[in-house]
């Protein structure tokens, strides 16, 4: 299993005012190759899901392995290195910095890795010319397209060669036609080997033919699982 968590809890502002339980008994087993989405309304706990599996904190209790790696009880700067190596993020709206080039986006995850300028660019490159955005690479982000957006933020998820691909809410603001762009290159990348884990509650994502396993999330559990595997 390239993911696997065990009765993971996971409670915000633990013992102040604004405790929140945001997550309860998860269980949850993803295979290599797979790709996954994790389906519920706003707040039932989606992203704190992703966010464990995606090293950004541990869980509050409970285990989480992550590529053979028991990340649930790991200082913070270890936490940081696997999620550098582990882990692609395609954020909600994609996230990207509006005045920075195209290329300034792509390898923003390298700049902490202490990466030089002349490194960065090589390994952009091959990323840029795959999915054809070469010719922006000197733009600015605010002035590129939908399509080209979503394949610079797909980039930048890749820029570390992850074997695992986090993607929140990804089409939530998407055309159909770019949803279905943005959903077959993901295909693309299951094929290639990656394990992608998707948070939506878009119908056209987790009824997409590529998604092998939609979980639904309420109120901080894992309800049921649809062509378990
Ligand atoms: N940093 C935080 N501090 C305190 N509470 C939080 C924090 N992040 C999330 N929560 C709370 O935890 C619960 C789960 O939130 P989460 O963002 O994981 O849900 P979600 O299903 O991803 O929602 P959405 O679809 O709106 O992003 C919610 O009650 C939310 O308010």
């Amino acid at each position: 299993m390239v993911i696997e968590l065990f009765q993971v809890d996971k409670i915000y502002n633990r013992g102040e005012p604004g405790e929140v339980l945001a997550l309860q008994d998860i269980n949850l087993k993803i295979e290599e190759r797979s790709m996954v989405c994790l389906r519920g309304p706003s707040g039932s706990g989606k992203t704190t899901i992703l966010s464990v599996i995606g090293c950004v904190f541990p869980p509050t209790s409970g285990s989480a392995t992550i590529m053979g790696k028991k990340i649930s009880r790991l200082p913070d700067h270890f936490l940081c290195r696997y999620r550098q190596s582990l882990i692609g993020f395609i954020f909600q709206n994609f996230n990207l910095l509006p005045e920075l080039s195209v290329l300034e986006n792509v390898t923003l995850p390298l700049y902490p890795m202490g990466v030089s300028p002349h490194e960065r660019k090589r390994q952009a490159e091959p990323l840029l010319n795959r999915f054809g955005i070469t010719h922006r690479r000197d733009f600015p982000v605010a002035s590129i397209s939908g399509g080209e957006l979503q394949r610079v933020a797909i980039c930048r998820a890749l820029i570390n060669n992850p074997p695992i691909l986090l993607a929140d809410e990804p089409t939530a603001h998407l055309d159909s036609r770019l949803a279905e762009q943005f959903m077959a290159m993901l295909v693309e990348l299951k094929d290639e080997g990656k394990t992608i884990v998707l948070t939506s509650h878009d119908p056209r994502i987790y009824n997409y033919s590529g998604v092998d396993r939609v979980i639904d999330v309420v109120d901080g559990r894992l309800k049921s699982t649809v062509g378990e595997g």
